[in-house]
């Protein structure tokens, strides 16, 4: 049952089982050779780089970019335009034009999915990782029904016949809040919230394991936008899936994740959970972001980043150092590493820990009245 969410004894068989409860089931039929059910499913990323050669020269959009997703954890991934969210994640998927080169891995199951042919990464994408493209109205096929797009991957993946592909489609539909008689419309028939929950619905469609969703609200005005959150954030809870999401709203990504990362020009620069880098950020571009967001703090100023992200040529050293207000000399010289603290945190500055106590006492006071207001 996928539409409906029971629990109450659906067949292990079904291909929808996985959406039925919360994480795998040890009575699963299908298992072994059942994903959902074999293991405890989790992505790895280490030292991911993805350069583009283009005729003004290399781009590093991702440069070394290191992580994991727990089975059932939502991550966000936050950074200004241009650090590499979405070629990021296009890696994962194996999505990137033949002008990217690719290094680094991305486990999935034993298996090093940058390392795939690609018939193989045709079976594991859409199956096991799915995306949530950030452009909604370019991603569906203007020419083909929303039922039918969905009816797609069913088919392919899941072997479904016709019937049970579009059956399957409209409990899908209306999984994601939108009538299953939505199936036989058209995108240009759908509004731009409408179209996200369509997107949402195809992207689950064979219940995979990992979602990754790139900036979900970006073109939506603020109800929709809460909508669609507060729809992520119950598919997610209800079906738990590893979520990846990335953003440039801080305060999306504060409400649906317990661990952060925070790229600038394709690093991650700080990682921890999500509450305590907003409370007590590290990094001095994470304040920035911080500070530059509405709604997070409403109590307080908000102030932009001074500068400009860096274009083609990254800056020596620290490649934040030009906007930082409290870079020194080894900043400009040495590009600091990505460096464990206690708590689960990282971050990679020289001056790492020039947060005081007190001021750190003071933000997350703030930042927790601000959350019961808020969040
Ligand atoms: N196919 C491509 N060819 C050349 N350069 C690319 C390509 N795709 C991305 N880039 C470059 O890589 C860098 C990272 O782009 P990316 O789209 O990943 O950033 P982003 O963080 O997702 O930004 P935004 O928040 O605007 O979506 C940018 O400088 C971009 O111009
Ligand atoms: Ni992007």
């Amino acid at each position: 049952m996928v539409a409906g969410g029971s629990v109450a004894g659906p067949d292990p068989t079904s291909p929808g089982h996985h959406l039925s409860g919360a994480g795998p089931r040890a009575d699963c039929r299908s298992a072994p050779a059942c994903w959902g059910c074999a293991s405890v499913s989790r992505l790895e990323v280490k030292k991911l780089c993805c350069h583009f050669a283009t005729e003004g020269g290399r781009i590093e959009a991702v440069n070394g970019v290191s992580f994991s997703l727990a089975a059932g954890e939502a991550v966000g991934l936050v950074g200004e335009s241009g650090c590499g969210k979405t070629t990021l994640a296009l890696a994962v998927m194996g999505l990137l034009p033949p002008t990217a080169r690719v290094s680094g891995s991305v486990s999935f199951r034993g298996k090093n999915l940058l390392e795939l042919s690609e018939a193989e990464k045709d079976l594991f994408r859409w199956r096991h990782i799915a995306m949530v493209f950030q452009n909604s109205a370019e991603v569906l096929n203007p020419m083909l029904s929303v039922g039918e797009q969905i009816a797609e991957p069913l088919r392919r993946h899941l072997g479904l016949g016709r019937r049970e592909a579009e059956k399957r489609s409209q409990e899908l539909l209306e999984m994601v809040g939108l009538g299953g008689e939505w199936a036989c419309r058209y995108p240009h028939q759908l509004s731009g919230g409408m179209r996200q929950r369509a997107l949402l619905a195809l992207a689950l469609a064979c219940e995979p394991e990992i979602l990754l969703v790139d900036e979900p609200t970006s073109s939506l005005d603020p109800d929709s936008r809460e909508e669609i959150l507060r729809l992520l954030a119950e598919l997610q809870n209800r079906y738990g899936f590893s979520l990846l999401l990335i953003s440039h709203d801080l305060s999306a990504v504060a409400r649906l994740t317990s661990r952060l990362l925070v790229m600038y020009a394709g690093r991650v620069v700080e990682e921890g959970p999500t509450e305590e880098v907003i409370a007590r950020p590290m990094h001095p571009y994470t304040r920035g972001l911080i500070s530059s967001t509405p709604h997070l703090f409403p109590y307080r100023d908000l102030w932009g980043i001074p500068g400009e992200t860096p274009g083609l040529k990254l800056p020596s050293g620290c490649a934040f150092h030009p906007r930082c207000t409290q870079a020194v000399e080894k900043c400009r010289q040495e590009a600091p590493g990505l460096a464990p603290l206690p708590g689960g945190r990282r971050v990679a500055c020289h001056r790492g820990g020039i947060v005081t106590l007190l001021e750190a006492k003071g933000i997350r006071h703030e930042y927790q009245l601000a959350r019961g207001r808020r969040l």
